[in-house]
């Protein structure tokens, strides 16, 4: 293993110790309700994650399964019920939702104020304006994996490869609330390979595997790969196994730090939900933001 690696799963762990030693403190039990619909294998062993970690940090996790042929009616009504329940304090819905669902109406069902996931649009017009509000998961996970290597961000360049609403854009947005000089690049972004170049902190999300290659890499960056692919490799027992967008191998030699796949964004972005959680709950009370979750 070479010295350059950002450990997520340590610096997950290291999260939920933290959100579990504030929630020690609170003189309340945070909750998170999940709401599961159909039977997709990917999306329960998540689920079932968060559930774990959601306990282990001292919380407590409501599920709402649903069956796939559920209308979307009924899953409106299951967030509405939760929005107006007074023990409920983080709402996430398991996406993909079955294709018969239109999951932008649901989220735009759920309460900004218990919105962990920080996808509605309240809380994208929260993060836009600097308004506080919670932020999405994953890009939170990338800013405290950029700090854990480099400290201060301030006045570093940040590119972010890609522009999804899930990803890219919020990222690019918190990356910028940390005084970082940001570059949004994308798919029409004229000679990517040498904006990349410019990066002191590069976060391909894409999800093309292993599309940044060395040469894209300035010596010594910071690289978050937010890429997981899953694809073909005949030498697994499971036939498949996970790449970032970053070539690994060809990057590791080059960055001064950069995040494996999997066991780098991907463990953060639970913490980070728990994390929420716990800042909903306080939010919600009028309580101060724990001095030892602040990013
Ligand atoms: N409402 C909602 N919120 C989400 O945040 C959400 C979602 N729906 N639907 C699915 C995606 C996916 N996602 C991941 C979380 C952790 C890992 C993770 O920890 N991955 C491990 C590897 C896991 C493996 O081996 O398969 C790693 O990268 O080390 C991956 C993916 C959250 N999602």
């Amino acid at each position: 293993m070479s010295d350059n690696l950002i450990d997520g799963k340590q610096v997950a762990a290291r999260l939920r110790a933290a959100v579990g030693l504030a929630v020690s403190q609170l003189l309340i039990t945070p909750t998170l309700a999940v709401v599961l619909v159909g039977d997709d294998p990917a999306s329960h062993v998540y689920v079932r994650n968060k559930i774990k970690f959601t306990k282990e940090a001292g919380m407590r996790s409501l599920e709402h399964r649903l069956p796939a042929d559920v209308s979307e009616a009924e899953v409106v009504a299951t967030v509405r019920a939760l929005n107006v329940d007074p023990d409920v304090d983080g709402i996430l819905v398991q996406l993909p939702l079955p294709a018969h669902i239109n999951s932008d109406r649901v989220i735009a069902e759920i309460n900004p104020d218990k919105d962990v996931d920080g996808l509605t649009e309240t809380s994208a017009g929260r993060l836009l304006l600097g308004q506080p509000g919670l932020r999405p998961c994953t890009p939170t996970g990338c800013v405290i994996l950029a700090k854990e290597t480099l400290g201060d961000l301030s006045g570093k360049h940040c590119v972010v490869i890609g522009r999804s609403i899930l990803v890219g854009k919020p990222a690019a947005l918190l990356f910028l609330e940390q005084n970082c000089t940001v570059t949004l690049a994308h798919s029409r972004t004229e000679n990517l390979s040498a904006v990349c170049r410019g990066a002191d902190i590069l976060v391909p999300a894409v999800g093309r595997p292993n599309m940044v290659k060395a040469d894209w890499i300035k010596a010594g960056a910071c690289v978050i790969d937010v890429g997981i692919n899953r694809i073909d490799d005949a030498s697994r027992k499971s036939g498949t196994r996970l790449v970032g967008d970053v070539d690994f191998a060809d990057a590791v030699p080059v960055a001064g730090a950069i995040t494996p796949v999997p066991g780098g964004v991907g463990p953060m972005t639970i913490a980070c939900l728990l994390r929420n959680t716990v800042l909903a709950a306080c939010a919600r009370r009028g309580l101060d933001m724990p001095d030892n979750l602040a990013l």
